[in-house]
């Protein structure tokens, strides 16, 4: 991750505002069920100095619920790092599903590949190592492609989800599922500017403007959730 020059700065504070809380769900419901390969991917991902940018556990259960209901036969996913969501995404869609998942860290990938590969599901995933938009405008290109995908997730650059919506609207088919992580940005969104610590300031605005943009968006349907940091879950309707 040479792109960010000082990961201590990125730590932000809980979503809950409570750490007891958090803790009290974790440890209630979501670690007694977490599935062995996601444990283990999870314990490979501490030792990477960006550890703490993988998808927060508490979002799995929600996840996995959406995935098993859409029971999604072609996925998409910006922004992969060590892996957490994709794994948790193999382990949810069926045997002949496929997932293009999309990072331009390929080394970040292989810290959780065998565990991906040890969990039997590594031929279900196409990983591309390139900056998302030109992979996503070469997919729109091909008019065949549009409305294919029937589950998206996005979780890179948070400065550029507007962009990845504009694109990925088009590439996943109405009824299908878009879900953003870290909309909430450890809750700094609701923060006035003076409160908000100053390298937290451009993807907290980021996530407001994404999150007015979504609210303004009818080809959506949208529910802004707590859980995680934030997850913006878009069922596309037209
Ligand atoms: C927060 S991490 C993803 C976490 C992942 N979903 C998980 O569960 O562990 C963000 C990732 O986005 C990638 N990224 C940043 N900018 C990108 C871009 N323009 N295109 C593709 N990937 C990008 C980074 O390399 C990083 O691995
Ligand atoms: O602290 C972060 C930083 C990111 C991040 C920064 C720059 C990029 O190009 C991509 C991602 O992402 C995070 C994230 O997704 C998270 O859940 C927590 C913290 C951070």
């Amino acid at each position: 991750m040479e792109h960010i020059k000082n990961p201590s700065i990125y730590k932000q504070p809980v979503i809950l505002q409570s750490e007891d809380l958090t803790k009290y769900i974790l440890e209630t419901a979501v670690y007694p069920r977490e599935p062995q390969p996601l444990k283990e991917l999870r314990d490979a991902t501490e030792s990477h100095p960006w550890g703490f940018i993988a998808t927060l556990p508490e979002a799995g259960p929600l996840i996995t619920i959406l995935l098993k209901l859409l029971n999604p036969k072609k996925t998409i996913e910006v922004g992969v790092f060590t892996g957490y969501s994709l794994l948790l995404t193999a382990l949810n869609i069926p045997d002949d599903g496929k997932i293009t998942a999309i990072d331009i860290d390929r080394k970040a990938y292989e810290v959780g590949l065998p565990v991906i590969k040890k969990a039997g599901v590594e031929h279900k995933i196409d990983f591309i190592e390139s900056p998302a938009l030109p992979i996503l405008d070469k997919l729109l290109e091909d008019a065949a492609n549009e409305g294919t995908f029937d589950f998206a997730y996005i979780d890179a650059d948070k400065e550029n989800y507007v962009n990845y919506h504009e694109r990925l609207i088009k590439l996943v088919k109405v009824g299908g599922l878009l879900i953003y992580d870290n909309t909430l940005w450890g809750g700094c969104v609701a923060w006035p500017d003076e409160k908000v610590p100053p390298h937290s300031m451009p993807m907290r605005n980021a996530a407001i403007e994404f999150n007015k943009t979504i609210t303004k968006d009818s080809r959506v349907e949208f529910a802004l959730t707590s859980v995680g940091d934030g997850l913006s879950i878009c069922r596309r309707v037209a």
